[in-house]
């Protein structure tokens, strides 16, 4: 694929379905067994090629883009860092981040950036790197990152970058409560670390019904059959997410549930309509900075065609 001058890539937050995480490892990372889920909230990463230098530069936008860094930390910016030292690429890139996914908030905001950016930079500097190829590079920068490629539902292993389609059939309806304010992943796993006696910690798994309930496309066998060990420590750091989960289960939702470290929690309904009754409630009860809801599952990291220009 020739190189092009603009590309914009639309990348997915993600939740997780089941999220059973091991004993700590030497490195200070965990083992999990996690069953990921691409939503239908995305952030859009426009990458503009700079023939003059090698510069990398990011602006961000929409919600909550004053809780972005915009130095060499930014994921998207990091990604590109990564191809450009790689493959040894001449030109800059200008990126422009328009986020709807919450900071921190559990969904992997950070992580589909540099999912996006790979897949922007690849296009871009016409680098014609395969889908295995990129999947290794988003292993190098963080460990949800070759989920958010991915896309679709998919089993997670080792630290969650080793990542196996599953089949799921149907669609299914979320809401999101967005909280203040977000919550660090590494403090939620030391506070995992720190509720639960090492020695009873079994290595990680999904549980068969997840799989079952996935395959039946019926979201009554799904709700019974979620489950985040990461929850109760999201719950310790921030109990007042209880009240949320609560609320939502009082208004009908058929399972509550922190999404990933936190702190939004998300919701299944029953069905389209059900969900957005159930936004409604949740945006005036007060219990949370903003609502959205989603179906799911979708596609990972992908160009619009129409932003492609030479
Ligand atoms: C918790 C999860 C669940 O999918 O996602 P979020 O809820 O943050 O979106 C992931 O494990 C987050 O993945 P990601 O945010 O990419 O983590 P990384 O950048 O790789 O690691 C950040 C830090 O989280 C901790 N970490 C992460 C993954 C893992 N398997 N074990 C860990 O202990 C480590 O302290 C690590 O230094
Ligand atoms: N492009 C980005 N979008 C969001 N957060 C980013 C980005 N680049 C770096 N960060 C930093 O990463 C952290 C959150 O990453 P994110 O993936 O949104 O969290 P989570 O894994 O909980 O969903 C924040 O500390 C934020 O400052």
């Amino acid at each position: 694929m020739s190189p092009s001058a603009e590309v914009t890539v639309r990348a997915p937050a993600k939740i997780n379905l089941g999220l059973s995480v091991g004993p700590p490892l030497p490195d200070g990372f965990h083992p999990v067994a996690t069953v990921y889920q691409a939503v239908a909230l995305y952030d859009d990463v426009t990458a503009v090629l700079r023939e003059d230098d090698s510069a990398i530069s990011v602006e961000v936008a929409g919600d909550f883009a004053d809780e972005v860094p915009t130095d060499e930390s930014n994921l998207a910016v990091r990604a590109a860092r990564l191809l450009q030292t790689e493959y040894d690429v001449e030109e800059g890139v200008e990126l422009t981040i328009r986020k709807t996914i919450p900071v921190a908030g559990g969904m992997a905001g950070g992580s589909t950036d540099a999912a996006a950016t790979l897949v922007a930079c690849n296009r871009l500097w016409g680098l014609q790197l395969s889908q295995t190829e990129l999947q290794g590079h988003a292993a190098e920068l963080g460990s949800d990152v070759p989920f958010c490629l991915v896309g679709h539902t998919a089993l997670g292993r080792g630290r969650g970058e080793q990542v196996t389609e599953v089949m799921s059939r149907g669609v299914f309806h979320w809401v999101f409560a967005i909280a203040d304010g977000g919550l660090s992943t590494p403090a939620v796993y030391s506070e995992l670390d720190r509720l639960r006696p090492l020695r009873r910690v079994e290595p990680p798994q999904v549980r068969p019904e997840l799989i079952t309930a996935l395959l039946s496309g019926r979201p009554e066998a799904l709700a019974i059959a979620l489950s985040n060990d990461l929850q109760a420590a999201a719950l310790s750091l921030r109990p007042e997410l209880g009240d949320t989960l609560q609320f939502g289960l009082d208004q009908g939702a058929l399972a509550a549930m922190i999404s990933g470290s936190g702190p939004t929690c998300l919701f299944l309904a029953a069905d389209s309509r059900s969900a957005v009754d159930l936004a409604v409630e949740l945006a005036a009860s007060g219990l949370c900075r903003m609502v959205r809801q989603a179906e799911a599952p979708v596609p990972g990291a992908r160009i619009l065609p129409a932003s492609v220009s030479r």
